[in-house]
């Protein structure tokens, strides 16, 4: 499938070689999360709709583009979090929805506990945040909410996958284009990405 953006972008790869050393601290680890959720996004988004608009400068009339489409992010509760202030300084109008999820230890599948999704869509295109896509449960669950709400377009925007979360991710909802830093090799028997980074919301927040 084609579906799958590794970002071949030098910048990425380098701030993703920081992010992953076991000994960079919560601080550093946040900073590089939002820098990092900002670059990818950058890629994610370079086919967003655009409109047609007039713009008075001191000199004349600019034939200029405007964003068209209402744009939703979406972190996952935690780890999620620290994506969206770098992608918010980038789309200073989106609006920002807040999935709650945690992956049960024995199970490893997704349990929701927060979503104040209003009935009605309130936004056209939605960027799904979560730094890991393991087994992919989180972000096909969280995907399947935001299509019940009725949006039609979706992007995931994450910073290392597993191949088996890409898979089911792929499976589940081929229609979603998934953006991340890397690809892995590997889940361990705890559904932990090899070499991965280790707890993405644990290293954010200090709560290893
Ligand atoms: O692809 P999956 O197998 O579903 O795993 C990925 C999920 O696991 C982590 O969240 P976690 O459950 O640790 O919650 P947290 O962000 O609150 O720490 C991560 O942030 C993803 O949401
Ligand atoms: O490696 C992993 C897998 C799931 N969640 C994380 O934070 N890290
Ligand atoms: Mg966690």
């Amino acid at each position: 499938m084609t579906n799958i953006y590794p970002s071949p972008h030098p910048l990425v790869a380098h701030k993703l070689s920081i992010l992953r050393d076991v000994n960079t601290e919560p601080k550093k680890f946040r900073q590089l999360v939002r820098e990092l959720g900002a670059l990818l996004t950058y890629e994610a988004t370079t086919d967003l709709q655009m409109s047609p608009i007039d713009v008075q400068t001191p000199m004349g009339t600019a034939k200029c583009h405007e964003l068209a489409m209402k744009i939703g992010l979406i972190p996952i509760l935690r780890a999620g979090l620290g994506l969206v202030e770098g992608v918010w300084e980038l789309i200073p109008t989106a609006e920002v929805w807040h999935i709650g999820l945690y992956r049960d230890e024995k199970t490893l599948q997704p349990v929701e506990y927060y979503n104040k999704l209003p009935v009605e869509p309130t936004v056209s295109v939605c960027l799904v945040l979560d730094p890991m896509l393991a087994t992919g449960g989180s972000a096909v669950a969280t995907v399947d909410i935001l299509k019940r709400w009725g949006v039609k377009r979706i992007k995931f925007v994450g910073l290392i996958g597993a191949p088996e979360g890409i898979k089911a991710l792929q499976i589940a909802h081929p229609d979603v284009d998934i953006h991340l830093a890397a690809v892995d090799d590997h889940l361990n028997e705890k559904g932990y990405i090899v070499p991965g980074l280790g707890d993405a919301g644990d290293r954010q927040f200090g709560t290893a």
